[in-house]
């Protein structure tokens, strides 16, 4: 799992503006991401058959590069899809009924300090999402900023586990995650704005690759 969350893509359809989510998708496999998160929310996102029909067509694009496809908050679609794995959060019900739900599939819980890591841990969590990193436009309920140091003080705590940072991470800004100890960098704007994501992903793979 630590290698697996070196680049990890979080995307939906509401990120894709300049080209469709499969084409940003294809360029960022090609550019080199290690994970894929599906996470298709805000005000408008697909809903209902669109949404599965989308999170269809992307987790081929991900199974035919070998890249591991999670579902982001919606267990039902997660299992609808078989999908590899669920992400949730703290305000996504309890991640002990969650893991009921998926058997040994991927569990990604987020985390904001030491004592939601613990308790992520104990509720079964096989990777960390920890953020966010810096200040973000994607996540408008984001909690305090609090920069790569929170990952330093989980360390430092002696917890070993995969953690990934995530918010508001851009080419030059993922050495500081890495440095404070995550295993690799979550991203959306970061590749789905820009104008190569494929360029993108190889520049954010190769400045994690350098720590
Ligand atoms: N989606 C996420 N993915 C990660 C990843 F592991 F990929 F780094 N970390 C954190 C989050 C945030 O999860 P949550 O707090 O439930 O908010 P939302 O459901 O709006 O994303
Ligand atoms: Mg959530």
């Amino acid at each position: 799992m630590h290698k697996q969350l070196a680049l990890y893509l979080v995307m939906g359809s509401v990120n894709c503006e300049n080209s469709s989510p499969e084409d940003v998708l294809r360029d960022a496999i090609a550019g080199g991401i290690t994970l894929f998160q599906f996470r298709e929310k805000g005000p408008r996102a697909l809903e209902g058959t669109a949404k599965l029909e989308l999170g269809r067509r992307l987790f081929r694009i991900c199974h035919e590069h070998g890249i591991p496809f999670i579902v982001n908050d919606d267990v039902e679609l997660m299992l609808a899809l078989n999908a590899d794995g669920l992400h949730i959060g703290q305000e996504d019900g309890s991640a002990r009924a969650m893991r009921n739900r998926i058997g040994d599939k991927i569990l990604g819980i987020s985390a904001h300090n030491l004592s939601e890591a613990r308790a992520a841990l104990a509720d079964g969590a096989d990777y960390l999402g920890v953020g966010p990193m810096y200040e973000t436009q994607t996540k408008p309920d984001i909690r305090e900023v609090r920069g790569p140091e929170v990952i330093r003080e989980i360390r430092g705590a002696g917890i070993a586990c995969p953690i990934v940072g995530i918010g508001g991470i851009t080419h030059g800004k993922a050495a500081p995650v890495i440095d404070a100890g995550a295993d690799g960098v979550a991203v959306i704007t970061a590749i789905t704005q820009a104008s190569a994501p494929l360029e993108a992903a190889r520049n954010l793979r190769n400045e994690v690759r350098s720590r």
